[in-house]
Formats: structure tokens, C-alpha cells, sequence
């Protein structure tokens, strides 16, 4: 029985915990340039519509305390001590890496709650991950750069995709379009000839495929309120066209995200459904994966994967 330790950074992107918190996040979000009031107010209200606080930060709490129990559970001679870094709140990604130099930790497993891989975003985690090793002397971390054909991660996509699909009869479900959705990024990633938009594809294949149904799509979410071009088409848009051609059943997977917050529970559940009403299509969403045993099972293999390198 050896009494290796591992430190695992497990890294999201961190929501206000309350209102007074907004402009200060959002001002992180932009590096440091505070909203315009309006920018404000309109992020503000959507918080309010979903409840006042996202609950993103109570779900990856109980992400990493399920992930640490699954990981320490099966006794392989590694004890695995979790650390929760956010990307745009405390506790920050660099906070959580000073905190295990603190505790003695050598060796460590960072990822990201995120399947995808993109240099606008999992690389900018890896950038503030190593941004604290360098200013406090360690650890080394092995980084999970992406788990978007993580065999367990797409058996539970796949489950919820086919309980999404449920919801219409044996007759219509050939018709019903599946519409796989993740965080828009500025279009000047193809020309850094970016792996996101091949990741989403892939993924989105490979898990229609397991659920046996070939009727769907692509389509980009939550893009930013900047003046520079966003990955299109829009989910609103490809919403508005097909109910033009005649489309009236549709399923949004969520897939770049895995927990319910404002992309999602806002985004999707108020803004799209209320089009969805005007145009007349009958819209189900997948459930989120959140703190599901299913998918912390495909994370701890992750994890472990990482752990074993040397
Ligand atoms: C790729 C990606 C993911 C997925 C991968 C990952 O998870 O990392 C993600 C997730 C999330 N994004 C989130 C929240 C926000 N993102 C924003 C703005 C932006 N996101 C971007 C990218 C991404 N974001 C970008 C390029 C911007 C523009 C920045 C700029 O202006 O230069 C803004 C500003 C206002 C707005 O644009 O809506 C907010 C409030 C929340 C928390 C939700 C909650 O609080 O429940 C989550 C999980
Ligand atoms: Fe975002």
C-alpha cells in the first residue's frame, strides 16, 4: 500500500454568489474593464429571472466532494485531496494552487467541469493554473485538456438524450430534430485553427449514434455582446428555421455545459422556450449531468488516467 498523494484542481468558471457580486464578476469576466450600466442591468435581470443566484456554485461543490468520495473510495493506494479553483471568483484558480503548496501537495490532476477544449477557454484555466505554480513554487500538475469521447461521459449523455426523447411518441420521434448546443466563441478561433468547433462535432456524432437517432444538428449558444463576430448559427436562429421548414419537435442538448446555470436554466430555458412558443415548436431540454454518479464515474476515470501518468 504506497501513501501517494495526488492534488486534484478541479476548475469551473464560478458564478456570483450573490447580486452584489455581479459587477465585480462580470468586471473579471471582461479583464478588468467594469459594464456599461445597461450591460449591467441586463445580466442582473437574467440572474433575477432564474431565482436570483445561479446554483452553479452549490452544484460543483457537490461535483468535487461526489468525485472525491468515487475517487478515494476503491482503495488503489492513492489518496486523492480535491481543490476547487473558479476562473472568475474567489476561490480562484491560483488560490486553490497556493492552498496545495500550503498542504505539502507535490503532484496534482487539474481539469476543467467543461468537455471541450478551446484556447479561449480550457487553456485560459491551464494559463491561471500555472500562472500560481510558478508564483508559489509548484505542483506539477498533469492537465486533462479535454473528455468530450470519454466513453462513461457519452453513455450518460446518451441516457439523457434518449429520456429527452421520450417525450414525444414512437411516431414522431424519427421527426424530432436534436440540436447539440455548447458556448459560442468569437470567429477568429478557426483562424487559430482551433479544435472546439471539431470537438463539438465529434462528440455530438458519437453520442447521436449511441442513441440511435440521426436526425440532428449543431448550433451555437450564449454568444458574447461584443462588437466582433460570434460562431454561428445561433440556436434562436436555427429555431426560427426550422419552424419555417416545417419542424414543430426539437430537443436542445446542452452538451458543452455540464451543470444547470445561466446559459442554461436562462438562455435555454426562458429564452429559447418562449421563441419556441411563438414559432410553435414543442422544445425539450436534456437534463444537465450536475452531480450525477454517472457522470463523476467518467471524471474519476479521467482523473485517474491523469494521476497514473509519471
Ligand atoms: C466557452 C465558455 C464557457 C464553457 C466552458 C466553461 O465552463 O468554462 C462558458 C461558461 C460559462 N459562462 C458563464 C457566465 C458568463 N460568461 C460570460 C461571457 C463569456 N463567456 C465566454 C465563454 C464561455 N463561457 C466568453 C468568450 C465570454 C465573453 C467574455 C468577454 O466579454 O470578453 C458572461 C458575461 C455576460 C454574457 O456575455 O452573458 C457571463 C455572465 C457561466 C456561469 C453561469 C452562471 O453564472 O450560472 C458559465 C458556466
Ligand atoms: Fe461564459
Amino acid at each position: 500500500m504506497s501513501n501517494r498523494i495526488v492534488g486534484v484542481l478541479a476548475m469551473d468558471y464560478g458564478t456570483p454568489r450573490n447580486l452584489d457580486q455581479v459587477e465585480e464578476y462580470y468586471t473579471h469576466i471582461r479583464r478588468g474593464r467594469k459594464p456599461e450600466p445597461e450591460l449591467l442591468q441586463d445580466l442582473i435581470d437574467r440572474y433575477q429571472a432564474i431565482g436570483g443566484v445561479s446554483p452553479l456554485n452549490k452544484i460543483t461543490d457537490d461535483q468535487i466532494e461526489g468525485l472525491g468520495r468515487i475517487l478515494n473510495g476503491n482503495g488503489d493506494g492513492v489518496t486523492y485531496r480535491m481543490y476547487s479553483g473558479k476562473k472568475h471568483i474567489a476561490p480562484f484558480v491560483e488560490d486553490a494552487v497556493r492552498q496545495m503548496v500550503e498542504d505539502g501537495i507535490r503532484e496534482a490532476v487539474g481539469f476543467v467541469f467543461a468537455p471541450h477544449y478551446s484556447t479561449m477557454s480550457i487553456a485560459k484555466y491551464i494559463e491561471a493554473a500555472e500562472k500560481g505554480v510558478e508564483q508559489y513554487g509548484g505542483p506539477r500538475i498533469h492537465y486533462v485538456r479535454q473528455w468530450h469521447l470519454q466513453p462513461l461521459y457519452l453513455d450518460a449523455m446518451e441516457r439523457r438524450l434518449r429520456d429527452a426523447l421520450s417525450h414525444f411518441s414512437e411516431a414522431e420521434r424519427p421527426g424530432v430534430k436534436v440540436l447539440f448546443t455548447a458556448h459560442s466563441l468569437p470567429e477568429r478561433i478557426l483562424k487559430m485553427n482551433d479544435p472546439y468547433p471539431d470537438q463539438i462535432r465529434e462528440s455530438a456524432a458519437a453520442i447521436a449514434q449511441r442513441a440511435g437517432h440521426s436526425n440532428w444538428g449543431t448550433a451555437w449558444q450564449s454568444a458574447g455582446r461584443t462588437p466582433e463576430p460570434w460562431l454561428g448559427p445561433d440556436i434562436l436562429d436555427v429555431l426560427r428555421e426550422l419552424a419555417e421548414q416545417g419542424t414543430d419537435n426539437v430537443v436542445i442538448c446542452p452538451f458543452g455545459f455540464v451543470a444547470d446555470h445561466l446559459e442554461v436554466l436562462y438562455d435555454i430555458d426562458i429564452e429559447a422556450q418562449a421563441l419556441a412558443k411563438e414559432v410553435g415548436i414543442k422544445l425539450v431540454r436534456t437534463a444537465m449531468l450536475n452531480a450525477d454518479e454517472d457522470f463523476l464515474r467518467a471524471l474519476a476515470t479521467v482523473v485517474r488516467q491523469h494521476a497514473a501518468k509519471e
